[in-house]
C-alpha cells in the first residue's frame, strides 16, 4: 500500500473535521465528552471498528478527553488506512456522540 505523500495528507486532512498532523508519521484528533463514561463508550466503539479494519489506533484517555492517534507501523508512516480509520471514527462520533 505505502505511505502517502505530504501534500496528499494535507489535502485529505482538510476534508476531515478536527484531524491534524501530530508528527511526520501520525495524525490525531481530540474528542471531548460531557462525562468520563461517555468517552469510554466511544472508545469501545472505536475498538470494535479497529478490529473490523485490522488497524489499531493509539488511544489516550484523560478524564473526559479521548485522543486518537493514527499511524501505520508496518509502513512507517501515514497511509490511506489511517485516513479511512479517521473517517470511520469521525462518523462514529457524529452518529452517536455529536
Ligand atoms: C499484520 C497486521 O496487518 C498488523 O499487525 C497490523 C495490525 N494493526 C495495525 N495498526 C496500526 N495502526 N499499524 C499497523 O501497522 C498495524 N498493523
Amino acid at each position: 500500500m505505502g505511505t502517502l505523500e505530504n501534500e496528499e495528507i494535507e489535502q485529505k486532512l482538510q476534508e476531515l473535521d478536527g484531524w491534524k498532523r501530530a508528527d511526520a508519521k501520525t495524525i490525531e484528533r481530540r474528542f471531548t465528552f460531557r462525562e468520563f463514561l461517555t468517552g469510554i463508550a466511544f472508545v469501545e466503539k472505536i475498538a470494535s471498528q479497529a478490529e473490523k479494519m485490522n488497524h489499531h489506533p493509539h488511544i489516550t484517555i484523560d478524564h473526559r478527553t479521548v485522543t486518537i492517534r493514527l499511524s501505520t507501523l508496518d509502513e512507517g508512516g501515514i497511509t490511506q488506512l489511517d485516513i479511512d480509520s479517521a473517517v470511520a471514527y469521525s462518523k462514529i462520533y457524529n452518529e452517536y456522540f455529536g
